[in-house]
């Protein structure tokens, strides 16, 4: 079939009917084929094939769900090439269908389907489009002939090929000359394939219509980088082509819809394709010029949006969302920089900080190096380097607060002041640390609480039952998972400061493991000598710890490594006397239940020899925890008692001011009463069960 210019495409052209994807005049396009016709075609076609000629093929575009393409062709063309066996030509449209308004019906006066096309007039010369009947997709549709100009072949995940075919020109399927292996048409080409050489001038309206579709090209390629490359050649290229191959060049660059794509194959008449194409141009420099004002303008903006727009992503929202992303992050990686500097590191730290900090700036936030490192600098600045609170020690205000503190406790009490004694003398002290070893609930972790505060130190502590894995002490490397620092470094970023107090609690209950000796990577801690320079792996620079202030409890001294246990100065905290323990109990157990559980001394007096009778029948221990426990259970059975007063009270108040007071009074009284009346009973139960004997009591006696 010839067209009016003087290349032609062959009359005859294998076809290759699409899923996806709509291929263009002067584009290329990847297509992938899957179905047995279209695998066919490609493999006695393409790769058989040696001249040009053969790799010509026509591509009819079919938005069928490639699930539903069976290996056979539709069924109105199966009724149509019954009897012929693909061999004799099918009649051409015009004898199989007429047109009602919208629908098309073929001769045995079954409704196809519904039509697209406003044009209800000859078929030959309006393009029906039926995008929902794949056999309208054969015999109606106009294709576009292509080269294939590479052909790939895989067989993972199934076999199938992906063809890459740069599209010639439009033609439109006269009648089909056979269906398998794979369908072959005759065509009728409908472009001029000269136009793309010609470069000829268009005129009238058409020339009008093509000047401000050129302009509109430009003014969007100008909204680009002209410094990509890509963005370049596209700008040349506009200068070069003729205008007639403007619409179909743009269109398949531009983000269009594949119904949009269809439109513009559609688009026979050059003055249509214009008109349809042209908005299509618009609403992209719309969308562009909604983005640059919603966002900073930045030299490598355009960059990505090519990219984005090679890679098929929809450029608007994500676009603009991950341009947002990267503002933020430009703004992130100054403060963090500035944070970095400020952080008042020592020169080593800020060395592996700063070249940490330029390889997080080109590296892309998908990376997962990128939270790595990122964590790791954020780390870094909040540990600190050189903040560390003043110590106010005053030796004899120190004595009287841990006086206060706690009662008994003589020896250690005055070890203790000497320590600080020569602190105050002498601040850069290094050593001894000291060890309290005593059985439990001898007030070891809170004679340590003391010292923090009579120094005006923050306060730490590190609880090392257990800890079996020496990266719990030093850390992780980097190069692992889930990597963190250490307990001590993690205990400095908590505490904000070089110079607490740290609590290393039950040193006597670390474990040993596969993962290391925890009680070997304390020694480096512990050692004055050398925790100058503590290097946790994590960190992987030096953090001096001189100025931490390490108290170690045990409950013995059997279980510490020698090496660690020589490095510590035992003080041994005996468990307390029976008088030491009453004393306890109501110069601050008791008053620290009272107020934990929200009563006064008037609402609930034990007397000593109650205490005494708790003590000696309901606990048995060296230190006063268990003790504590059952003062609070006692508080609690009290404050149920309180609390129902109170109701009482608080609607008797109404009419008798004060008698909420004597109601509380009243069951204090009640209570003491009742308490010593009934504490014979209540040997015979167990401590658990004693609270709550206890507060069915006091319920029984009011
Ligand atoms: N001499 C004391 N004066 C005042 N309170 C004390 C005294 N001894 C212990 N306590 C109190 O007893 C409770 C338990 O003390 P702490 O937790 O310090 O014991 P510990 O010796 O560290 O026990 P563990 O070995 O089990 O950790 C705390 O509430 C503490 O205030």
């Amino acid at each position: 079939m010839s067209s009016s210019g003087g290349i032609q495409i062959p009359s005859r052209l294998p076809l290759l009917l699409t899923h996806e994807g709509v291929l263009l005049p002067g584009s290329t396009t990847r297509f992938s084929v899957d179905s047995a016709r279209n695998m066919q075609l490609v493999k006695s076609r393409l790769l058989k094939g040696t001249s040009l000629k053969s790799t010509m093929i026509g591509v009819i575009p079919n938005t069928k769900d490639p699930e539903h393409d069976s290996d056979e062709l539709p069924s109105l063309h199966r009724n149509a090439a019954v009897g012929l066996e693909c061999i004799q030509p099918v009649p051409t449209l015009d004898d199989q269908f007429c047109i009602t308004d919208t629908t098309l019906v073929h001769p045995k006066g079954v409704k196809c389907c519904s039509i697209t096309s406003e044009n209800t007039g000859s078929l030959l010369h309006s393009p029906l489009r039926c995008h929902g009947c794949a056999c309208c997709s054969v015999f109606c549709s106009i294709g576009t002939a292509g080269l294939a100009v590479q052909v790939v072949g895989s067989n993972w995940p199934k076999p199938h090929y992906t063809l890459l075919i740069t599209g010639l020109c439009r033609f439109r399927v006269s009648h089909l000359l056979r269906e398998r292996p794979f369908p072959v048409a005759m065509v009728e080409q409908l472009d001029r394939l000269e136009q793309y050489t010609e470069g000829g001038q268009l005129d009238g309206e058409l020339g009008e219509l093509s000047q401000r579709f050129y302009q509109a090209a430009v003014q969007l390629v100008g909204m680009l980088d002209m410094s990509v490359p890509v963005v370049a050649k596209l700008r040349r290229l506009l200068d070069s082509l003729p205008r007639e191959t403007l619409p179909d060049v743009l269109a398949s660059m531009i983000r269009t819809s594949n119904l949009e794509k269809l439109q513009v194959l559609d688009a026979v008449d050059l003055e249509e394709r214009f008109k349809k194409t042209l908005p299509m141009l618009t609403r992209q420099i719309e969308g562009l010029k909604l983005l640059q004002k919603t966002r900073k303008l930045r030299p490598d903006d355009d960059k990505r949006v090519l990219a984005m727009r090679k890679g098929g992503v929809f450029p608007g929202r994500q676009f603009s969302l991950e341009e947002d992303a990267e503002d933020e992050d430009g703004d992130d990686m100054a403060m963090l920089e500035r944070k970095v500097k400020e952080a008042g590191m020592p020169e080593p730290a800020l060395r592996v900080c700063l070249k940490e900090l330029k390889r997080l700036k080109k590296m892309p936030q998908s990376m997962p190096e990128y939270a790595l490192t990122r964590n790791y600098l954020e780390l870094m600045v909040e540990l600190p380097w050189s903040k560390s609170t003043t110590d106010c020690l005053d030796i004899r205000a120190a004595r009287v607060l841990l006086d206060n503190d706690h009662y008994a406790l003589e020896k250690l009490k005055r070890r203790v002041l000497e320590y600080l004694a020569v602190r105050q003398l002498k601040s850069a002290l290094k050593g001894p640390i000291l060890c309290f070893v005593g059985p439990p609930g001898v007030g070891k972790t809170s004679v340590g609480r003391s010292i923090a505060r009579t120094l005006g130190r923050e306060f730490h502590r590190i609880a090392l039952g257990g800890v079996c894995d020496q990266s719990d002490i030093r850390g992780h490397r980097r190069t692992y998972v889930g990597s963190m620092p250490g307990r001590i470094i993690n205990g400095l970023k908590m505490v904000g400061v070089n110079n607490p107090v740290f609590l290393l609690d039950e040193v006597d209950k670390l474990g040993k493991s596969l993962q290391g000796d925890p009680a070997a990577a304390l020694l480096e801690v512990l050692d004055p000598e050398q925790n100058h320079s503590f290097t946790d792996h994590y960190l992987n620079v030096a953090f001096d710890l001189s100025q931490v202030l390490f108290i170690a409890t045990a409950n013995t001294t059997a279980t510490i490594p020698p090496a660690l246990l020589d490095r510590m100065e035992v003080l041994q905290v005996p468990g307390y006397t029976q008088e030491e323990k009453v004393e306890i109990a109501h110069r601050h157990l008791i008053p620290h239940q009272l107020e934990q559980h929200g009563l006064t001394p008037q609402q609930l007096q034990i007397p000593q020899d109650t205490t005494q009778e708790i003590i000696s029948k309901y606990t048995r221990e060296a230190g006063v925890r268990s003790l504590e426990r059952k003062i609070g259970a006692i508080c609690r059975a009290v404050a149920v008692k309180v609390a129902e007063g109170h109701k009482l009270s608080r609607t008797d108040s109404s009419s008798e001011p004060g008698a909420g007071n004597n109601s509380a009074h009243h069951h204090s009284l009640l209570f003491r009463g009742s308490l010593l009346h009934h504490i014979e009973n209540l040997r015979k139960f167990d401590g658990s069960v004693f609270g709550r004997m206890l507060q069915v009591l006091i319920l029984i006696t009011a």
